[in-house]
């Protein structure tokens, strides 16, 4: 039998974990900060149990379970976050996600986003076509901890603010055609963006750190606090607007 391709298992994994997630949710047997909790371990266990069966030598990086050093020496490593939104997701939203994506060299080269409640997975072996740029822009920011950063770029370039959780369901969506521009300051972890940005990557969005340079994973600090996902159109004055308004906030002007 051939072997599935990285990104098929990304897939079909994170379609799993969703699976689980929504019977967790459903079951009615949790409620609050009880129900994230057993839908992060549940998800989890289903996540690592797969890629252990089917991906032996790889490393595995998870929000859910304690860090080991061994993939700092390891080319491939899967980094996942088996629910992305747990507040979310225990307040019986539909803006939560599973992410799990395979970084090779700390670059992301496979992934998947799930959306279980919207019934949605975005995935890397089948990027989703862009939808036509609007009339008007966009911009995806946290409910609970929208960054200055995005609120200042939001302001310069006249996009509405679209409040919604998790950020792998913020970067897809763009894809969905709900917004056009997703700008995180002020923390986030490595599990956080990996597969929204290999998938986002592969429908041909603009993925960077907000200061314009690839963001880099499997390093020992597993802290990567900002990202800018957007049209490849607009990345230029955003960039532009970031970076000059640490300099002179008061005189920004868009280029
Ligand atoms: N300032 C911050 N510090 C650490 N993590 C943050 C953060 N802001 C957002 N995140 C994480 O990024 C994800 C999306 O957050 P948000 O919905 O606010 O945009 C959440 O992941 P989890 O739900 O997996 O914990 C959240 O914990
Ligand atoms: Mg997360």
């Amino acid at each position: 039998m051939t072997q599935m391709s990285d990104a098929a298992l990304a897939r079909a994994i994170a379609d799993a974990a969703g699976q689980v997630l929504m019977a967790v949710r459903g079951s009615g047997l949790f409620a609050g900060k009880a129900l994230g909790a057993a839908g992060d371990r549940v998800a989890n266990a289903l996540i690592l149990e797969k890629l252990a069966q089917v991906r032996p030598d790889d490393a595995i990086l998870s929000e859910e379970s304690a860090d080991d050093a061994v993939r700092l020496d390891r080319s491939r490593v899967w980094i996942v976050d088996p629910l992305d939104g747990t507040r979310e997701y225990s307040e019986g939203r539909s803006d939560w996600a599973v992410h799990v994506a395979l970084a090779i060299d700390g670059a992301p080269a496979a992934g998947a986003v799930a959306l279980p409640a919207l019934g949605e997975t975005f995935a890397t072996d089948r990027p989703a076509a862009l939808p036509p740029a609007g009339q008007s822009l966009r911009m995806v920011v946290s409910r609970t901890r929208p960054a200055p950063e995005a609120e200042m770029v939001a302001a310069a370039i006249g996009a509405s603010l679209v409040p919604m959780g998790s950020a792998g369901a913020k970067a897809m969506a763009i894809l969905r055609d709900e917004a056009d521009i997703y700008v995180h300051s002020g923390g986030q972890y490595e599990w956080d963006s990996c597969a929204p940005i290999a998938v986002a990557a592969a429908s041909g969005l603009h993925v960077s750190r907000i200061d314009g340079s690839p963001l880099v994973y499997n390093r020992r600090d597993v802290y990567l606090p900002d990202l800018l996902i957007c049209r490849e159109d607009i990345a230029g004055r955003v960039l532009w607007l970031i970076a000059n308004a640490a300099k002179a906030p008061a005189t920004v002007q868009a280029p």
